[in-house]
């Protein structure tokens, strides 16, 4: 059973909760009641897991009793924990993709669909803010090997964009050990190749320098992440976070990172174990299965890519 401390456990609640998107890509929220706990704030619909019922069953007994509707079929999307004064919730999103009926607010609260950029403007729970950082990402992130494993920039420029003819829109450049009037050369067109294609890519490397190449954020390894005490970048950009260890979760956590890459270190349990323990959603770290990563609680995975010869 739980190997949490017993008075973490007694106050986690586990919460089932729903992304729905209608034909233009726009999210169906609720605004919390009045006399609930964060009453006002906007939320993605749900509810508390009852004893013995499934986090699927779950979403569909409270978007039955809260919205009206009739949820036919829902998968995972992302989990993340988040301690309120007093309370943690585990929030456990689900996609709905299939439902019927007409969504309206059976508790009186108010119900409407935003798109993501409104949404991030709206007051909304604490717990949601790094949700809602993600939720435009494509949930495969595609870690750069280092220049070592090519020839030139030229070749690696070549594989860059392979990567984007092949769909990849979320990607890293390695800053480690390269020159770093290559790096800037290199960067530059890089990123003028991830714009053309609408992708985003991220720096490993030290966020002021990502900053100054333009890149969409920057990723750290957990010897950086130990020597912040504050986020890096502004909420524009993205902070991805390497991590092994519990405290460095609660350490990308505290300096308020979007997302974080965990390796499957020691099998499946073990990872969804430690994903339960996650402020932020989850990258499966050197994995291809992104249905598996999801069952087990993460956002999506990260691999490193291979360099074709
Ligand atoms: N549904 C939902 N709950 C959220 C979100 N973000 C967040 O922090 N929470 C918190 C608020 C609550 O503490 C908890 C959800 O419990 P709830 O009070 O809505 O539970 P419920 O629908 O089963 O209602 P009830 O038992 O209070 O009648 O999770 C969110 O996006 N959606
Ligand atoms: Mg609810």
């Amino acid at each position: 059973m739980s190997s949490l401390p017993e008075p973490m456990a007694r106050a986690e609640v586990l919460v089932a909760a729903a992304v729905i998107r209608d034909e233009r890509g726009r999210m169906l929220l609720a605004r919390r009641p009045e006399g609930k706990h964060l009453a006002g704030l906007w939320e993605f619909p749900g509810g508390k897991c009852e004893p013995g019922e499934s986090p699927h069953q779950a979403l569909v007994r409270e978007l039955h009793e809260e919205l009206g509707i009739e949820v036919d079929h829902s998968e995972p999307l992302l989990s993340l924990t988040h301690h309120y004064p007093g309370k943690t919730v585990r929030l456990l999103i689900r996609t709905v993709d299939a439902w019927h009926g007409e969504a309206h607010g059976r508790e009186g609260q108010a119900v409407d669909w935003y798109s993501l950029t409104d949404a991030r403007r709206l007051p909304m729970p604490a717990a949601d803010r790094p949700m809602l950082q993600v939720l435009d990402l494509q949930p495969c992130f595609l870690r750069d090997p280092g220049f070592d494993a090519f020839d030139s920039g030229e070749a690696f420029l070549g594989d860059w964009q392979a990567r984007l003819d092949a769909g990849q829109r979320f990607l890293e450049l390695n800053a480690d050990r390269v020159d770093p009037a290559l790096l800037e050369s290199v960067a530059g067109r890089c990123g003028e190749l991830a714009r053309r294609a609408g992708a985003r890519w991220l720096l490993n490397g030290e966020p002021a320098l990502a900053e100054r190449l333009g890149a969409d954020g920057v990723c750290l390894s957990s010897g950086v992440l130990n020597s912040l005490e504050a986020r890096p970048l502004p909420h524009d950009r993205l902070v991805v976070v390497a991590v092994r260890t519990a405290a460095e979760l609660e350490q990308a956590g505290e300096i308020d990172a979007d997302l974080i890459c965990l390796p499957v270190e020691a099998g499946w349990g073990d990872f969804e174990a430690r994903v339960a323990q996650s402020p932020l959603p989850v990258l499966a770290s050197e994995c291809e299965d992104l249905e598996t990563a999801r069952s087990h609680g993460a956002f999506g995975v990260a691999r490193v890519w291979k360099a074709e010869p």
